[in-house]
This record gives structure tokens, sequence and C-alpha cells, in this order.
């Protein structure tokens, strides 16, 4: 499979006035394949987030270099990105559901008529029919979860970057939206980096997962996931499963150790 981003070498670290600068991203090399789901897990305050906000081009890596396509896309940081999203689900709640799924294609310049029948798809696409005139405080986590994906779909990203966009939904809904998710992938046929907390999720979902180093962050292993698609949620009980979530969680806790 062809290489969609290449990450290389990428170093980061945070003045902070007169106390030495911390070093958050160390030598960072990952190549993620196009089309692929690739989970990123590691222990809190390892430097995820940072690492998505670099690939974004939100901030500037101190060195090293990303390559999208082949391309050297290092130098191009601020503006409006890379077309990459962060799925973080912040809707703005003046706007109804309709309203914060065009927003993304506002700001990319898409002419009024052409945006409420694109913002129309997705709302479809991720099963809140009937709620566009909705504004966030009238929906569930769960809805404000698929509207802030609905936003991100629309503006079809090269990469979609998911920052722990479950992580503070009840177990049930958490796992709706998983499969959910994997349906939209499939369908959109995306490539997606999802940083996640959670093994189990990583495992359920991705086709590869690049296990994280404490701080200063640094790919410490990568692994492949076996499970054959449609993904089931019996996969879960299954002793390969329960396997390498241990395996998972011992690289975890090695690394915290030392
Ligand atoms: N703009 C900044 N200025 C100074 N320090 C920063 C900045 N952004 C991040 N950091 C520091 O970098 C470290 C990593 O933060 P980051 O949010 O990337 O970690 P994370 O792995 O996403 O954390 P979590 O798992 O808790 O979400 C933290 O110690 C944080 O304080």
């Amino acid at each position: 499979m062809a290489t969609k981003l290449s990450l290389n070498h990428l170093n980061k670290s945070f003045g902070r006035g007169k106390t030495p600068p911390i070093e958050v991203v160390r030598d960072f090399s990952l190549e993620i394949r196009d089309l692929e789901f690739l989970a990123v897990i590691g222990p809190s305050g390892c430097g995820k987030s940072t690492l998505l906000r670099l690939i974004d081009g939100l901030i500037p890596a101190d060195s090293g270099s990303i390559e999208m396509d082949g391309r050297d896309i290092s130098d191009k940081v601020g503006g409006e990105g890379r077309g990459m999203v962060f799925q973080s689900f912040d809707l703005f709640p003046w706007r109804t559901t309709q309203a914060n799924v065009e927003f993304g294609l506002e700001a990319k310049g898409v002419p009024k008529a052409e945006r409420a029948p694109i913002a129309k798809k997705y709302i479809d696409l991720v099963g809140l029919t009937g709620f566009e005139d909705s504004y966030p405080h009238e929906l569930s986590g769960g809805m404000q979860q698929r509207a802030g994906f609905a936003r991100a779909l629309a503006i079809h990203p090269e990469i979609l970057l998911m920052d722990e966009p479950f992580g503070a939904l009840d177990v049930q809904t958490r796992d709706i939206l998983q499969n959910e998710l994997l349906d939209i992938w499939q369908k959109e046929q995306k490539t997606v980096l999802f940083v996640t907390h959670s093994i189990e999720e990583a495992i359920y979902l991705a086709d590869r997962i690049a296990v994280i180093t404490p701080r200063p962050a640094r790919v410490d292993r990568i692994i492949d996931v076996p499970f054959e698609r449609p993904r089931r949620e019996e996969i879960k009980s299954r002793p390969e499963f329960l396997e390498m979530r241990q395996e998972i969680w011992s690289i975890l806790k090695e690394g915290v150790t030392v």
C-alpha cells in the first residue's frame, strides 16, 4: 500500500519562560499508509495531541520533515491547515447542526448554494437526519459527536485526525459510535489517524497500532492487528484479542516504569 503521510525524525520542544524548555516529541518517525486506520496509543501526557497539531500544521516542528503523498509539506504551517481535521467535536453553541456542518465549508470558501446539500449528505450519513435545526445543547453527547464528525467529513480531509473522539462518552454510546465510524471509514475511503487511551478501542478499530513512549514521544512499537473486517463485537472476547491487549498493556507499563 502506498504511503500517505511520512513523519521523519520530528522534534518539538516548548519554551517555558525562564524554566528549561519541555521536550515533547523526539526523533519521531512514522509512515501512515494510504486508506489505513492507524491508532496511536500512549501514556497520558506523552505528546499525542502535540503530534496531531504538528501533522495538522497548527504548530511548526523544531526539526524533521512531514511528507504527504511524497511532497514535503513541513513548511506549510498555519493558515487553513492541510485538509486535515481535529476531531474534537467542539461545536459552536449558537449554530444549528446544519450550520455547524457548513462551517468548515464556509472556511474553505465553498459557495453558499453548494454548502447546504453537502452538509445534508453528511448529516444523513452520520444518522442525524431530522436534527438539522437543533442546537448542540438539544443533542445528546453521542449526537454532538456525530455532528462534529459530519463537520469533519464534509470538507473531504486528506487524512482524518481524531484526538480521542469517544473519550468522554459512556461505554454503550462509545461502542455504537465505534461501529458507525468503521462503517463510514469504509464507505468514505479515508486514511485515519486515531489517538486513543483505550487499548481495546485501538485493537477493535485499527489496522495497525503505534505504541508511543512516555514524553518525549517516540514510536516504541508498531503492532499489526490481524482481525478480519468488518469487525464484530465478538472479536473482543477472543483469546487473540485478549493476548494483544495484554501485550500492549505490558509495553505501556514497561515504558512508564522505565
Ligand atoms: N503550547 C504548549 N506549551 C507548553 N507545553 C505544552 C504545550 N502543549 C503541550 N505542552 C506540554 O506537552 C506535553 C504533552 O502534551 P500533549 O497534550 O501533547 O499530550 P497527550 O499525550 O495528548 O496528553 P493526554 O494523553 O493527557 O491527552 C504536556 O506535558 C504538556 O504540558
